[in-house]
């Protein structure tokens, strides 16, 4: 795999591989996932997830092996990506309801600094916007009307994470800026930096509203955010 021809935006660095899994590889994903007793998964405020890999810690890593099931996938990102310096050894699992999302954050230190994200079921975007430290003043009104004004921060983009793709981000994309998903069921894609790539090739345009540039979301998404957590402990008592 090409990598480079996969890049979209100009902020260092984002890469979006559409149909990264085939639909029948997202089916048996979606099977694993929910096919176990129900247990695994933690309830949040906004959304449902399950963690795999072990506790992350400030320090590190209290590992605990990956199933074969997840590792079929991490060992495909890592080979093919060429981004991770040894194999992921992290995934966590989110379910997002249309009406869920997740507040803008930056992931933790304890992680190598690339993440690559799997999405399953319904798309949804994405929205990266620079550290408070980094806008200037003008920049705080950000408008996420479709058909209204412009954006006032030039620096924030939005990325169109359709089923079945898998978005990386490494650099300043990932040092930088924050990443969230608003909690609205209808989303605005009209300035996605990867619209084409995306749209392209979606099979359907399920949930996609052309004119309008509004996506319905109408299932759940599900996303596995796979990350290596170099610092490993393999013994917990000597944190
Ligand atoms: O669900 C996603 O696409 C993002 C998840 C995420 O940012 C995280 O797990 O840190
Ligand atoms: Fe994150």
């Amino acid at each position: 795999m090409e990598l480079e021809s996969f890049r979209v935006g100009l902020t260092p660095t984002v890469f979006y591989i559409p149909g990264f899994i085939t639909d029948e590889e997202q089916t048996q994903l979606l099977n694993h996932i929910y096919g176990g007793s129900g247990s695994k998964w933690k309830t949040l405020k906004n959304r449902r997830l399950q963690n795999w890999g072990g506790m992350v810690h400030e320090k590190g890593l209290v590992p605990q092996e990956l199933p074969s099931w997840l590792t079929k996938i991490t060992t495909k990102i890592h080979e093919s990506s060429g981004l991770f310096p040894s194999a992921i050894n992290h995934v966590l699992i989110n379910e997002y309801h249309p009406d869920q999302g997740i507040m803008p954050h930056q992931d933790g230190p304890a992680y190598f600094p690339v993440v690559a994200i799997l999405s399953l079921g319904s798309p949804v975007v994405m929205d990266l916007s620079p550290h408070l430290r980094l806008r200037s003043s003008s920049d705080d009104d950000i408008s996420r009307e479709c058909g209204g004004p412009e954006r006032d921060n030039q620096h924030s983009f939005s990325v169109l994470m359709m089923p079945r793709s898998l978005l990386i981000f490494k650099d300043d994309a990932y040092s930088d800026y924050l990443h969230g998903i608003s909690d609205s069921p209808t989303q605005c894609y009209k300035q996605v930096i990867n619209e084409a790539e995306a749209l392209s090739y979606s099979e359907n345009s399920s949930g996609e509203d052309g004119d309008n540039k509004i996506l319905h979301r109408d299932q759940t998404r599900v996303s596995l955010t796979c990350r290596l957590v170099p610092k490993v402990h393999k013994n917990l008592f000597r944190f």
